[in-house]
């Protein structure tokens, strides 16, 4: 199985938990939009009534451009489910999971989105799945006019930020919120709960990429189909 079909498989699981009625968050990423498609696909073939708050502009687009009545999270401040992909996930010593998230520069509404939901669903293939976090590196968000100062206290604290740029390198990437982001590249994160408290104390970081305890499910799609695991 292709990592695509993979995303696939694991984004139409996730799209079959959805029943009527219920008000769903979207993610974003490769694997938010296969369960986008698939729920969009559901909305359209059986009449699905939900309602739904996107996590990035590009989940909105998408939403709305199938159909789907995706409004904002002032329209409709509780949801039921939360369904978005990860970076890399691990198993904490007392069984929770513990998420690096922030890849396609949606952490920030991605953490607002999923703890405005009563239950957060994680979607991944097997490859995302790790023993410790932080061979990925670790996205923060930040003010852009703190950046000299931020990245002088997250190289302090050893994390090796790097200011992320866009593909063909014409300027830093900015996320829809017109934030910058730093990737650490911190190598394994041996104590997750005490580097993301770190990282928060910094003045001028607005979020950071770890996603602590918050998904109580995760889908994995491997080649024996979706194994579905509860913290
Ligand atoms: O900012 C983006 C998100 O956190 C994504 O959910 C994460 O990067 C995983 O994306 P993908 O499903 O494309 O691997």
């Amino acid at each position: 199985m292709t990592q695509d079909e993979a995303k696939a498989l694991v984004g139409k699981r996730a799209a079959e938990m959805v029943e009527s009625g219920m008000r769903v968050g979207l993610g974003t990423g490769s694997t938010s939009v296969a369960f986008i498609k698939a729920l969009g696909a559901r909305v359209q073939a059986e009449g699905l009534k939900i309602r739904c708050v996107a996590s990035s502009d590009s989940s909105t687009e998408l939403g709305r451009s199938l159909g789907m009545d995706v409004v904002t999270l002032e329209e409709l401040p509780e949801l039921d489910l939360y369904i978005d992909g990860a970076d890399e996930v691990a198993i904490s010593p007392n069984g929770e999971f513990y998420l690096i998230k922030g890849g396609g520069a949606a952490l920030l509404r991605e953490k607002i989105v999923a703890s405005a939901a009563e239950k957060f669903i994680c979607v991944v293939d097997q490859s995302k799945m790790v023993p410790k976090l932080g061979k990925f590196p670790l996205p923060v968000e930040i003010i852009k006019m703190a950046r000299p100062l931020v990245e002088r206290r997250l190289a302090d604290l050893g994390l090796n930020p790097v200011l992320r740029r866009k593909k063909d390198d014409s300027g830093p990437v900015l996320t829809d919120e017109q934030n910058y982001l730093l990737d650490c590249h911190c190598g394994v994160i041996e104590d997750p709960e005490e580097t993301a408290a770190e990282i928060r104390s910094i003045v001028g970081v607005v979020e950071h990429g770890l996603f602590l305890g918050m998904a109580s499910k995760v889908l994995i799609a491997g080649e024996n189909g979706v194994e579905e695991r509860e913290a």
